[in-house]
């Protein structure tokens, strides 16, 4: 409490790049580079009411520590571990910090392969995004929540939508035959509750996130030869987000964000040619706005035992 008002506060660093290379003596080199958000909870109340800055961590310290540590890991590591890393920092070195958040986005960097081999220290950039949010408190209580930016998935059949509200405002024809089109973001939430029980290797966060991501897009998609019908957004969402759920039991939720970037129909007619342009599943007009957006998030059921 400061002279009758509540003051909910905390402070840290934005965009915070680096990029940290590892050249182990046999092997390619290993690169990873990463924009790094950092935010501490701190008891620093008289540096907001009064000009007394002592208990300030400088957001510029915050900076450093992220170029040091990156420094000391001599080995390679996930962006989850790297984060854990920094808030057990934070959180253990300084007395005020009662707690921080790290986020971490990784830059898709993929070795380069040349004639079907991998180039030792070559790199392109490929489009999906992994992300991580790490909150952690002094006593080790631990909230990891990692994910996935810009995974665009579409196929040219196998998906519909029909039987929705009809009103006097509905235009959209019902139909068994569209392109469905979207760029997933996802987040999910590792149950480890707190510090210790972190499993250590060969538990891999990097691994998992391929693992999700690839049952993601295979549920999408269905089969190679027959796909799967998706009768909305909605239900292929759901099945994509159950999916993950069933096969990795220390995931406890996923949240699924999925815009529906629509492939408008081209039908093209004038007075003296009727039928200049007449749609039959072949001429679309690609549009990003205004799109749909569906999103949920999906955890298991409470057993009723
Ligand atoms: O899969 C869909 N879900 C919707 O909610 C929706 N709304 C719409 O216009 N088209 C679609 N498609």
């Amino acid at each position: 409490m400061a002279e009758g008002f509540k003051i909910d506060q905390r402070h840290g660093k934005s965009r915070v790049r680096v990029a940290r290379v590892w050249r182990p003596h046999s092997g390619g080199h290993v690169m990873v580079e990463w924009e790094v958000d950092v935010s501490l909870f701190s008891d620093c109340l008289p540096s907001y009411t009064s000009d007394d800055n002592s208990s300030i961590v400088a957001t510029d310290s915050m900076k450093n520590t992220v170029y040091g540590k990156a420094k000391e890991c001599t080995e390679e590591l996930t962006l989850e571990r790297f984060a854990l890393l920094l808030a057990r920092h934070f959180t253990n070195y300084y007395p005020q910090v009662t707690g921080a958040i790290v986020s971490i986005v990784e830059k898709p960097w993929e070795r380069v392969l040349i004639d079907g081999k991998p180039h030792s220290h070559g790199f392109k950039l490929g489009s999906e995004l992994h992300t991580t949010e790490v909150t952690m408190k002094k006593c080790g209580a631990v909230n990891i929540i990692s994910g996935l930016k810009n995974l665009s998935l579409l196929k040219t059949t196998q998906s519909g939508f029909e039987g929705f509200v009809r009103d006097k405002y509905t235009l959209l024809p019902d139909t068994r035959e569209r392109i469905v089109a979207t760029e997933v973001t996802s987040s999910w939430r590792y149950k480890f509750a707190n510090i210790s029980q972190i499993p250590p290797a060969p538990f891999c966060f990097r691994q998992r996130y391929n693992e999700v991501k690839k049952v993601l897009s295979d549920t999408f998609f269905g089969p190679v030869d027959t796909g799967v019908y998706s009768p909305s957004v909605q239900n292929t969402l759901y099945l994509m987000a159950t999916a993950v759920l069933n096969r990795f039991q220390e995931i406890e939720w996923v949240h699924l964000r999925m815009p529906n970037l629509h492939f408008l129909p081209v039908n093209m007619s004038s007075k003296e040619n009727p039928n200049m342009v007449k749609f039959a599943d072949d001429v679309y007009l690609p549009t990003s706005e205004p799109h749909g957006t569906i999103q949920a998030t999906i955890s298991r059921a409470m057993s009723k035992l």
